[in-house]
């Protein structure tokens, strides 16, 4: 049986055109922009995808962008500035500081510096101690938009088993920490897995978070299981002409749509529900720092 294929971009779609309509009304009735500053360093090539989607729909939905770049040599100090600055901007709702840094800066520094209540990515160790004890903070972007898919596909998510390839605080840990939330029974797999194939083979969701691409194999998936892929890998593609690359998954998607009962794909699964999540979070942060309630 071929898998059913879920579409991250069309779900996107309609997470986004419900955070038009907040927008609308945040303006209409509280005279309220939400806005959300992007801070660049540097010239990461995954990065640059992620900012120009993210630029375009901030606008589409109604919010304010505000962009800063900086070159890759400049001093931790002033992207600190910037962050403080950010936060006590009443026009920013939303702060986001793209990631990976260059090595020269503390990432933890960096992210520990933006105030919990306008971290719109979860990375802040507010939110995901938030997160971890059942509290109400920001929840990361990708992990949630992961959730969202899981919960439109399958309904109630309990007593399944889970099994999340991955341990990043962006991605896996806080992806593990909603699944367990949603009472599913959570393995957390990693490099130092002994056997990955047989763990995942047990699991009826598999999310995979790993950048590798392709590295989950089609027939480590049970029957009809549902395969979440976050990876986002850059390949060489010489059959598209000379230099030229594609983006696939962690997953070995053509093999695994044969076994799964339901997957995402790369392109178009993951990707656009995590931007959706950003301006979703960004109007939920709007919300809270104004005392409004939905
Ligand atoms: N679609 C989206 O919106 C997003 C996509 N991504 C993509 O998701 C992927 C993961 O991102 P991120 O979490 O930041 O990555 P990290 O590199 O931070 O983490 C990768 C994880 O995979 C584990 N791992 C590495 N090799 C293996 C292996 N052979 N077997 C099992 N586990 C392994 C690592 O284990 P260990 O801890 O032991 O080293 C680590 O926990 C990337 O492709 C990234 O581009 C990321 C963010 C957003
Ligand atoms: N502070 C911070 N927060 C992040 O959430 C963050 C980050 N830094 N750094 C980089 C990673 C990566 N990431 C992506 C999000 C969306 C797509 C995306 O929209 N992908 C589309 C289009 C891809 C394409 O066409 O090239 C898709 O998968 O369909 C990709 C990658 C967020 N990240
Ligand atoms: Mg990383």
């Amino acid at each position: 049986m071929s898998a059913h294929i879920i579409d991250g971009k069309a779900f996107a779609a309609s997470v986004r055109s419900d955070v038009a309509k907040d927008v609308q009304s945040l303006k209409q009735k509280h005279g309220i922009t939400p806005g959300l500053a992007v801070v660049i360093v540097g010239e990461d090539p995954a990065s640059q995808v992620y900012v120009r989607n993210k630029v375009k729909q901030t606008s589409e939905v109604g919010m304010n962008g505000f962009h800063f770049e900086y070159p890759a040599d400049t001093q931790e100090e002033e992207v600190l500035q910037k962050v403080h600055e950010l936060n006590n901007d009443p026009a920013v709702n939303g702060i986001l500081v793209q990631l990976p840094l260059p090595d020269h800066m503390n990432e933890t520094a960096i992210i520990e510096a933006i105030s919990p209540e306008k971290d719109v990515d979860g990375f802040h160790v507010v939110n995901s101690g938030l997160l971890a004890t059942g509290g109400k903070g920001l929840v990361p972007c990708t992990p949630l938009g992961c959730y969202l898919m899981l919960k439109d596909h399958l309904g109630d998510l309990s007593g399944k088993k889970a099994i999340v390839v991955g341990r990043s605080n962006i991605v896996g840990k806080p992806m593990a920490q909603l699944l367990l939330d949603a009472s599913c029974t959570v393995t957390i797999a990693h490099s130092r897995t002994k056997d990955l194939p047989a763990e995942v083979a047990q699991a009826d969701i598999v999310v995979a978070a790993v950048g590798r691409p392709e590295m989950i194999k089609g027939d480590w998936i049970k029957q009809d299981a549902t395969v979440i892929d976050v990876g986002i890998n850059r390949i060489p593609a010489p059959e598209r002409g000379q230099g030229k690359h594609r983006l696939v998954g962690d997953v070995e998607y053509a093999t695994a749509s044969e076994n799964a009962g339901a997957i995402t794909p790369v392109p178009g699964g993951v990707g656009p529900m995590t931007i959706a999540c950003l301006l979703k979070n960004t109007v939920t942060a709007t919300y809270r720092q104004n005392d409004i309630k939905k």
